[in-house]
């Protein structure tokens, strides 16, 4: 039964739903990194939210980790890259909270307009100065969303509900997306020059860190105020508060801080400034959304082998994943077949379906051959690191689905380049189920791939067999299978042999097979 950790104060739904997925689940929340790695070697999932850093060093110690669930949208606080190397499937939940943050964002504008915890700090403390606290209205005022995705989006949706006019710098935002949400695209430049409001919903990336410079800062209009509930490090926080200072920000608002948790800062006790401890998602709708959601991601992966909303895997639904299941087996195998064949460098592979394949994501399938393919190289190869390992090695990848009719209802097809030209290994499924090898190098010969087998090409002439039957019987080698396929109708030609043994081969015994008359290359191969 796989074994789950939530190590972050989480909805107890999230625990109830692993349990009735089948896994056993600890909830250890609070723990130092150091903790956190000296137990995570017994986990085969691990569901966080903000505080746990799942990184290279936790994910080295992660020794059975098969899938990090983010119970929330950033996943800053993993390594993927690290992740992705060690196989380890990333997740995130990328709507649960957004309705929640973005109504937190027009909470904080709202907080700003009207000045309201100092307005409510005042009053508790028995001041009632009501002159000093004079607003600004939010209708007829320009909201600049910096990011219009999907929580973007929503706070567009509810600012022009309060009669706002919002602009949006997000260089993929298309100008079709912009009409339907009732809003105007605008260069950065733009949005800071016209601006009363500036909200910020991008995750934070080499692009988008510091998008609130010093220089971005001084373009805003006079009396700008600033709201960001995305991430901390997409302002300059120095800059920002030298701009409340000089008065030429009006107010800002703050939910996330570059350095988490921000017990102290520069800018706290700022006039006009707000903060919040990374609030955004904090809703009881939005928790129990991400829990349930992170667990029923997380035991659909772990159970059943279905991927959603992960971050360096293709998707593949739980009710696909059965029918992908003997063709992600056929296309480890082909992958594997070929990596184990050619020992020249790789140039590129190209995965080709057709038949009943061409209906299918061929994303999975593509990952298995990668898998497979890699798998002949180096250890610890799976589907969510072999397309990085492939891009890392400089392999060029081709998916091409084919719409036509051919000799077998489906088709898997492999092929790769190598200095010696193209060559190709081709299966199928028996009775839509069983992967069958069809097709090794031009030749049509109908196999089981699996376990330790040979595979010989020789020179097609009478006696051959009975050379190679005589030479394994010697060595106590046990045939199990044997599959004959030839280049030409008639003797004399290049003929293959796949055999299935009950063994590895011992190399004094490929030698002997080489040996013999007529072989022109022996090969030892061994599938999963
Ligand atoms: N404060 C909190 O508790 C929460 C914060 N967040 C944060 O909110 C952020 C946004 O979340 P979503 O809207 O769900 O993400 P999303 O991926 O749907 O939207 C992000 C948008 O940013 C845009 N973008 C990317 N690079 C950009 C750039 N250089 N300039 C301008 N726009 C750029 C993208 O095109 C996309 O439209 C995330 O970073 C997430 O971590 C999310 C939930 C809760
Ligand atoms: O889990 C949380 O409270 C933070 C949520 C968040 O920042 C996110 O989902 O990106």
């Amino acid at each position: 039964m796989p074994k789950v950790l939530i190590s972050d104060k989480m909805d107890p739904k999230a625990a109830q739903i692993f349990r009735e997925r089948g896994c056993e689940v600890d909830v250890i929340t609070g723990q130092t990194p150091e903790e956190l790695a000296a137990i995570i070697g017994q986990y085969d999932g691990l569901a966080i939210r903000s505080s746990t850093k799942v990184t290279k060093a936790i994910l080295d110690a992660a020794t059975n980790l098969k899938v990090v669930g983010r119970a929330g949208i950033g996943v800053d606080n993993v390594d993927i890259p690290a992740a992705s190397a060690k196989g380890v499937v990333v997740m995130n939940t990328p709507f649960g909270n957004s309705i929640t943050t973005a109504e937190h964002a027009i909470a904080l504008m709202f907080a700003l307009a009207r000045q309201l915890p100092e307005a409510d700090a005042s009053t508790q403390a028995g001041k009632w100065e009501k002159n000093r606290f004079m607003g600004v209205e939010l209708t007829a005022k320009t909201l600049g969303l910096i990011g219009a995705g999907n929580i973007g989006s929503i706070v567009a949706d509810r600012a022009l509900g309060l009669k706002m006019k919002v602009i949006a710098f997000d260089p993929f935002l298309t100008p079709e997306r912009a009409v339907e949400l009732g809003i105007e695209k605008v260069t950065l430049d733009e949005l800071l020059a016209r601006a009363d409001f500036i909200t910020l919903h991008t995750p934070l990336t080499d692009q988008t860190r510091n998008i609130l410079s010093k220089e971005a800062l001084a373009k805003t209009k006079k009396g700008v105020r600033i709201i960001n509930c995305a991430r901390g490090g997409l302002i300059d926080e120095a800059a920002l508060k030298e701009a409340l200072d000089s008065g030429h920000v009006a107010g800002a608002a703050l939910d996330v801080f570059a350095t988490e948790p921000a017990h102290e800062h520069p800018l706290f006790n700022t006039p006009n400034f707000v903060a919040t401890p990374h609030l955004g998602a904090s809703t009881s709708e939005a928790q129990v959304n991400v829990a349930i959601q992170v667990a029923e991601q997380m035991a659909d992966y772990l159970v059943k082998g279905g991927v959603t909303n992960a971050l360096n895997m293709p998707s593949l639904s739980a009710e696909q994943a059965p029918k992908l299941k003997p063709y992600m087996a056929l296309a480890t195998n082909l992958g594997r077949l070929v990596g184990q064949l050619e020992s020249d460098r790789v140039k590129s592979i190209a995965i080709e379906v057709e038949g009943a394949a061409a209906e299918l994501d061929m994303k999975p399938i593509t990952a298995a051959v990668l898998a497979g393919f890699m798998s002949a190289f180096s250890d610890a190869v799976n589907m969510v690191n072999a397309p990085f390992l492939a891009k890392d090695r400089g392999l060029d990848v081709r998916e091409v689905r084919h719409d036509r009719e051919g000799d077998y209802h489906t088709l898997v097809r492999v092929s790769v380049e190598t200095a010696d030209g193209e060559r190709s290994v081709a299966g199928t499924l028996f009775g839509n189920a069983t992967p069958r090898l069809v097709e090794i190098y031009g030749i049509k010969i109908e196999a089981d791939l699996g376990g330790h087998m040979l595979y010989i090409v020789n020179r097609d002439e009478p006696g051959f067999i009975g050379r190679l039957g005589s030479t394994l019987g010697e060595a106590n080698v046990n045939i199990a299978t044997f599959h004959l396929g030839r280049r030409e109708a008639r003797a004399g030609g290049e003929a293959v042999l796949l055999l299935s043994v009950d063994g590895a081969v011992a190399e004094p015994v490929l030698w002997k097979l080489c040996q013999l008359a007529g072989v022109k290359s022996v090969k030892s191969l061994k599938f999963g």
